[in-house]
Parts: structure tokens; sequence; C-alpha cells
């Protein structure tokens, strides 16, 4: 699978262990930085990542800051992409499964390495179970073509 993956300087660390972790399962890793601990804006990070996953340059993408949230935040504006902070396998699981998540949000600071590598393990290999999901998420890609502005 094509993941770009991407952090502010809170998910600077975490980020490099996601990276190996996927390169060691052999996924095709686009590692777009931060490249350190100084502070930078996560938006930045977000848009490069989302930008990618809504041109169709990769299949997923996983952002990671302090919380999470931001990241989805600036992700979500980009057409087509969905992202969400997941805090555990359950909701890294189920995003995959009825929200058909392409842009996984983490948070560095909630949660330990050992936990997001069982989460993106299992957000890697889920696959969207469509059906009356499939529904909900063309009502979603509605909403977004009649009222956003890009
Ligand atoms: O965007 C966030 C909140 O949803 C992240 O947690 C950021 O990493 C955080 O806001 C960065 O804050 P800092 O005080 O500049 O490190």
């Amino acid at each position: 699978m094509r993941i770009a993956v991407g952090s502010d300087h809170r998910g600077y660390h975490l980020k490099d262990k996601i990276v190996s972790f996927l390169k060691s399962n052999d996924h095709e890793v686009q590692d777009v930085g931060a490249r350190g601990d100084e502070s930078v804006d996560y938006p930045d990070f977000a848009a490069v990542v989302a930008k990618k996953v809504s041109d169709g340059e990769i299949d997923r993408g996983i952002l990671i800051c302090g919380t999470g949230i931001g990241m989805a935040i600036a992700a979500n504006k980009f057409r087509g992409v969905r992202a969400a902070p997941c805090t555990d396998e359950v909701t890294a699981e189920i995003s995959r499964r009825h929200n058909d998540l392409n842009v996984l949000c983490l948070s560095a600071d909630l949660l330990s390495p050992r936990v997001v590598e069982r989460m993106v393990d299992v957000w890697v290999n889920t696959e969207f179970e469509a059906g009356r999901h499939g529904r909900r998420i063309e009502k979603i890609t509605k909403i977004e073509s009649d009222n956003c502005c890009n």
C-alpha cells in the first residue's frame, strides 16, 4: 500500500516509529516530515498528506500531532479525505469497516507507541465493508460536493 506519513514537532518521534513499522511490513512509505523537534505548524503537514490522498497519488495517510485533532480538522478540508483521530484498536478497525477512513490521525501525547503500532497494523489491514456504510459515505460525498468550496 502507498502511505504518506506526516507529523508536527509533537508527533515527530512517533512518526519515525510508524514509518519504520510500515516499511518493515513492505509498504511504500512517503515521510513528509516534520524532520525534528523544533516547533512547526501541523496544518502544513496535514495539507501535504491530505492533498496526496485527495489527488489519488497515495492510498492512505497517517498524521500525528499532540492530540490528532488539529491534523484531522486540516486534512478534512480536502475533497475526498475522511480523516479522524482514533484512540485504540477498536476505533481504528471500525474507522475502516464503517467509515472508509483514508487518513488516520493519532495522538503522540496520549497514546503509547506499542498501542499505536497495533492500531496502525489493524487500520492498514482492515477493508471497508461497503453495503449500508457505502450508502452513508455517498451521502457524505454529496454533502461535500454540494457545500464545499473546492
Ligand atoms: O493540533 C493539535 C491539537 O489538536 C496538536 O496537539 C498540536 O500538536 C499542538 O497544538 C501543538 O502545540 P504546541 O504547544 O505548539 O506544541
